[in-house]
C-alpha cells in the first residue's frame, strides 16, 4: 500500500484479526485506539496470553500524554497476564518533526513511561522505541526489527548470511519477506539506512515490472521467477557508483538481496554456488522449524534439533 492509499483506510472500530500470508505464520490483531481495557467484555487473558509481541502506536504529531496513559495501562495489564510478551512502541508520523524534535520526543516518551513503571516497581518491564513514518523506510525497518525478535532461529540465519557475505565479496545482504518487504535477517555488519533503502527499493522495482510484464499469477507469490518458488529467479541492477544489487529468490516468499562491488560480481559463478549452499541451509532451518528435528535426521545425523544443527 502506498502512503497516499492510507488516506482511504477506514478507522478501526472493532478488534480485527488478520492472518498474514508470508514466510512466517503471523496473526495480527488490530485494536481500535479507543478500546477500553476495563470494559468487562474485554478478555485480557484471551488477548494477551497467546501473544508474542504488543505493538503500541503513538501519534507523534498529536498531544501524546493521553496515549502514554493508555500505554502504561496496556503494558501493565499485558505483562500481568503474559510476562514473556515483548513491548514495541512506534512513535509514528515523525515526518512532521525536525530531527532534534524527533530525538527530544523519543527521550521524553521514554522518560515519562519509565518513570511511571519505576513508580509502580515495574522497572523490569522493557520497552523498545522506534521513530517511524510511512513516508520513508523507517516503518519497514521498525517492523523488521519487531518480527526478527520473534524468530528463534535468527542467530542461525545471521550466521548463514555472514558466511555467504564473507565468502562471496558481498558488502551487505538482507533476507526479505517479499510480500511485506520486511527483512527477516541480515548479516551482522551494521545496517546503514542507505543500503537498506536501495535493497528494499529493488524489491519494489522487480515487483512492479514483473506485475506489469510478467506472467499472470493469481496467488501472491515471488515475482522474480517464471516458475515461482523453484528458487531459480534472480535479477541484477548495476548502479552508477560501481556497486551491484543482486536479488536471488530463496523460495516463494523469501528473496535475498545483496549489495556488492562490481569487481566482486565478476565471480558470479562462485556467488551463485555459495548462494545455493546458503539457500539449502535456510530451507533446512525452515523445515526443521516446521517438521521438527526428524525432518533432517537423515541428512544431518549429527542434528540434535535444539541448536545442534550446523548448516555450513
Ligand atoms: N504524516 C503522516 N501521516 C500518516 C502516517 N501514517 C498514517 N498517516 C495518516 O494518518 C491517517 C490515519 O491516521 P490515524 O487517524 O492516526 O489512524 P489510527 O489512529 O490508526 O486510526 P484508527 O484505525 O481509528 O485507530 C491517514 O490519513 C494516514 O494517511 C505517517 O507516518 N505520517
Amino acid at each position: 500500500m502506498s502512503p497516499n492509499e492510507t488516506l482511504f483506510v477506514e478507522s478501526t472500530s472493532r478488534v480485527r484479526k488478520e492472518s498474514v500470508v508470508s514466510s512466517m505464520d503471523l496473526e495480527i490483531w488490530d485494536f481500535p485506539g479507543h478500546l477500553d481495557l476495563d470494559d468487562p467484555s474485554f478478555d485480557a487473558e484471551e488477548v494477551f496470553s497467546g501473544s508474542t509481541a504488543l505493538v503500541f502506536v503513538i501519534d507523534a504529531q498529536d498531544d501524546y500524554l493521553e496515549a502514554l496513559q493508555r500505554l502504561y495501562t496496556t503494558v501493565t495489564r499485558a505483562h500481568k497476564v503474559n510476562p514473556d510478551i515483548s513491548f514495541e512502541v512506534l512513535i509514528h508520523k515523525v515526518d512532521g518533526l525536525s530531527d532534534d524534535h524527533k530525538i527530544e520526543t523519543q527521550r521524553d516518551i521514554h522518560q515519562r513511561i519509565s518513570d511511571e513503571l519505576a513508580d509502580a516497581q515495574l522497572d523490569n518491564i522493557h520497552l523498545s522505541f522506534y521513530l517511524t513514518s510511512i513516508y520513508d523506510h523507517s516503518i519497514y525497518e521498525a517492523i523488521s526489527k519487531v518480527i526478527q525478535k520473534l524468530i528463534k532461529q535468527l542467530a542461525t540465519f545471521e550466521n548463514l548470511m555472514n558466511i555467504l557475505c564473507s565468502n562471496s565479496g558481498v558488502e551487505k545482504a538482507f533476507l526479505f519477506d517479499i510480500m511485506s518487504k520486511v527483512y527477516i535477517a541480515t548479516d551482522s555488519s551494521p545496517v546503514d539506512m542507505q543500503s537498506y533503502e536501495l535493497c528494499s527499493d529493488m524489491i519494489d522495482v522487480i515487483f512492479d515490472v514483473s506485475s506489469i510484464y510478467g506472467p499472470a499469477q493469481d496467488a501472491p507469490v515471488s515475482p522474480v521467477s517464471p516458475n515461482p518458488g523453484n528458487g531459480e529467479g534472480h535479477a541484477v541492477i548495476k548502479l552508477n557508483n560501481g556497486m551491484v544489487l543482486y536479488l536471488r529468490e530463496v523460495n516463494s516468499y523469501l528473496s535475498l538481496v545483496c549489495l556488492l562491488r562490481e569487481d566482486n560480481f565478476e565471480k558470479q559463478g562462485l556467488i551463485d554456488y555459495n548462494f545455493r549452499c546458503f539457500q539449502e541451509g535456510i530451507l533446512d532451518v525452515f523445515n526443521l522449524r516446521k517438521f521438527g528435528a526428524g525432518a533432517l535426521k537423515d541428512k544431518y545425523p549429527q542434528c540434535n534439533g535444539v541448536g545442534g544443527f550446523h548448516a555450513s
